[in-house]
């Protein structure tokens, strides 16, 4: 069998949509920066003389910056879900240029303030609405990526707005001498004018940008309180949603302790200014390695498991970074805590765009941006009292002195908090239980699939079909069975439950609509016992001889029926069909993603047992096949399945197309010198 390579796939930027969406983005990043750093110099300057009044001024500027999220976070995310979010962010983005442009105009301190939660007010709005948008405008499997590219820009600007807030001082006080007519601007002001236009440039490029689905929400919506509830009951209700946002709360936690007793704890271990900067960078600089080459690096493993185990991670270094007393030693340590919050902060960011549907997401992000800055403000407020209280400690073990202070103790603390919700993260969200981490993460290094749980080891290729009621597997299956054999392939189309002797009478059984008191654990026993069948008497030998397995649903059946839909846990399930078909994954599966109002409404004939349970039922079920393609999109295609039949058809056969054996193997090519003939 020739080996399976993959088609190479375009890059996110070559979408002309999030292009301009990531170039508003961008602008608006550059933006920001500029902002805080010359509102921070604005005010230190209106407040020259005494260097109490100014510390207190430059602080008060950070204040206003973070006091709208945490009391208006929440409104603005229902915002983002009810209106039209192309028209909030153009909204947004002309309100901060107004506000920004208006600050050298009146150049009072207080304005200054009031400005800049105006400012904060209107980022509310915006940032949620974007977070919301990149979901609708990448593909799922480019979502990652795109975060990526998002993050990229987030804090890559500010080094660039550093440079252009430097010029651009020059410029002020060049203009300010050289022009009578500005001779009492603040040399802040054109980084300011430049700062709104920067709202501006990003106001036109979303006014422009086409591809934001519309949405009218004032119409049939409930009330934004209403809206706001049903937002928190929404992330606290569901388990993957908490679990991602209990993690990144852990992840930041850790991050403000790092933040709030770094100083004193570099100036404890010899370091001053220099060293202090040095290790602050590490934390960027690990960020960039993890986003880019860590999760690139880790391609293979489950994003669930990566995203546990680099909070987990991160919890550890933390601690060995409070116990090693070697400055060269934290700063290479400190890399890694970035680059594991790198990862962690991408993963969640991209599992939520893709889990949370549409109309929750906005509040959803926007729930996710005022926790974390309220728990970043409470940490960094919290950590330095708390290495006061603590206070400075020796250690002494006969000659040995060992040094433990307050900063250890926050450094400590934060680590062991981190760890825990890291292995927390890793129990609550496991997708592979029973499968070794280890073992995959071992694979994963190599930049194998892990070995024990795909079919990648047997001669055959091993495809499974899964949707909801009506979403079109079985006439999608069957088609690509008859495109495959008309290209000489030997292929077995199969189906789940029913395909053997055992099988039929457990279909009967399951789906007779007179079977009414099954209870939700005999039904998922029931079609385990069906697949352990169906794996051992059909599929495994089929994949053994070589065969190509279509297979009309799988395990993936019932993670969402019977985990989902019946509410049963998901892990319990995970383990019994596990263990039913001895760890067989497929090498592709193929979700027919359609809505259940409109896969219903395509049977005919009276409903089953399980065709006839309620809509929401079959919501719950869509929703776990979507998620469980989002956490591995590298083995899963995921199709829209109200487009055309052909359409979806063709979508099909491309991705199929990429991991088929050769028909002819490799020996008997060599003995008979015969090409094989792949029609596409
Ligand atoms: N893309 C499509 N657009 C419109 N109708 C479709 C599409 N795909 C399939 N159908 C029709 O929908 C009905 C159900 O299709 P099919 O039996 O393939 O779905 P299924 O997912 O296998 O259903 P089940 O859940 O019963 O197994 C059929 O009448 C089929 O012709
Ligand atoms: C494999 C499997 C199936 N189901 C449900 C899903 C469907 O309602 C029926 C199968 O009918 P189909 O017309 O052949 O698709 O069974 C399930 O609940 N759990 C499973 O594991």
């Amino acid at each position: 069998m020739t080996a399976r390579g993959r088609r190479q796939p375009t890059h996110v930027l070559a979408n002309a949509s999030f292009r301009r969406l990531w170039t508003a983005m961008s602008v608006c990043s550059l933006g920001d920066w500029l902002n805080i750093l010359a509102l921070t110099a604005l005010a230190g300057n209106l407040t020259q003389g005494d260097y109490r009044t100014q510390s207190l001024a430059v602080g008060g500027v950070f204040i206003a910056k973070m006091l709208p999220a945490v009391l208006l976070g929440p409104l603005a995310g229902a915002f983002a879900d009810r209106f039209d979010r192309r028209v909030t962010m153009f909204s947004s983005d002309l309100a901060r240029f107004a506000v920004v442009l208006s600050i050298p105009l009146i150049g009072s301190y207080q304005w200054i303030i009031v400005a800049t939660i105006l400012v904060e007010c209107v980022n509310l709005f915006w940032v949620p609405a974007k977070d919301a948008t990149v979901p609708n405008l990448v593909p799922k499997e480019q979502l990652e990526s795109a975060n990526q590219l998002n993050l990229l820009v987030t804090y890559g600007s500010a080094p660039i707005a550093a440079i252009l807030f430097t010029a651009l001082s020059v410029v002020g006080d060049v203009l300010k001498s050289a022009v009578p007519f500005l001779s009492g601007m603040d040399p802040t002001g054109p980084a300011l004018v430049v700062n709104a236009c920067a709202y501006l440039v990003s106001a036109f490029l979303i006014f422009t940008l086409r591809g934001i689905p519309k949405r009218d929400g004032a119409i049939s919506t409930p009330s934004v309180l209403k809206q706001i509830v049903e937002g928190w009951r929404f992330v606290g209700g569901n388990r993957l949603v908490r679990g991602l946002i209990i993690g990144m709360l852990g992840a930041f936690a850790a991050g403000g302790a790092v933040v709030g007793v770094a100083k004193i704890y570099v100036g404890a271990l010899g370091g001053g200014d220099a060293a202090y900067g040095v290790v602050f960078a590490a934390v960027f600089v690990g960020m960039a390695l993890g986003m880019f080459f860590g999760l690139r690096l880790l391609r293979e493993l489950s994003r669930r498991r990566l995203f546990g185990l680099a909070i987990t991670v991160a919890g550890v270094v933390l601690v060995a970074i409070a116990l090693v007393h070697n400055l060269v030693i934290v700063v290479m340590l400190t890399v890694l805590l970035g680059a594991c919050a790198g990862i962690a902060w991408i993963i969640g960011y991209t599992l939520i765009g893709l889990e949370v549907e549409d109309s929750m997401r906005g509040r959803t992000f926007s729930f996710l941006q005022s926790t974390a800055r309220v728990t970043l403000l409470f940490v960094v407020a919290a950590a330095n009292p708390l290495a006061a209280l603590f206070g400075a400690h020796a250690l002494r073990l006969g000659d040995l002195v060992y040094q433990f202070d307050g900063s250890n103790l926050v450094l400590v603390i934060g680590g062991v908090l981190a760890t825990v919700v890291g292995v927390l993260a890793l129990r609550h969200m496991d997708d592979r239980k029973g499968v070794s981490l280890s073992e995959d993460l071992i694979a994963a290094v190599r930049g194998e699939r892990p070995q024990s749980e795909t079919a990648e080891q047997v001669p055959g290729l091993f495809v499974a079909f899964e949707g909801g009621e009506g979403s079109g597997k079985t006439t999608q299956s069957r088609l690509l069975a008859i495109w495959l054999r008309d290209q000489g392939f030997d292929v077995v189309q199969t189906r789940e439950p029913g395909s053997t002797k055992v099988g039929m009478r457990l279909r009967a059984i399951l789906l007779d609509a007179a079977e009414r008191g099954l209870s939700a654990r005999a039904e998922a026993l029931l079609y385990a016992a069906d697949r352990a069948e169906h794996v051992e008497k059909v599929i495994r030998p089929a994949l053994y001889r070589g065969s190509l397995v279509i297979s009309d649903r799988y395990v993936d059946s019932s993670l969402a029926y019977q985990g989902a839909g019946r509410a049963l846990d998901p892990d319990d399930v995970s383990k019994v069909n596990a263990w039913a078909t001895g760890g067989l994954v497929p090498h592709l599966t193929v979700l027919i993603d359609t809505p259940p109002e409109v896969g219903l409404t395509r049977l005919g004939g009276a409903a089953d047992r399980i065709e006839s349970e309620p809509l929401e039922f079959h919501e719950r079920v869509r929703k776990e096949f979507r998620t469980l393609a989002a956490a591995d999109p590298g083995r899963y295609l995921v199709v829209d399945g109200t487009l055309p039949p052909e359409q979806i058809t063709r979508l099909i056969q491309d991705r199929v197309h990429e991991i088929l054996p050769d028909p002819v193997p490799q020996e008997s090519e060599d003995i008979t010198g015969t090409m094989p003939a792949i029609r596409d």
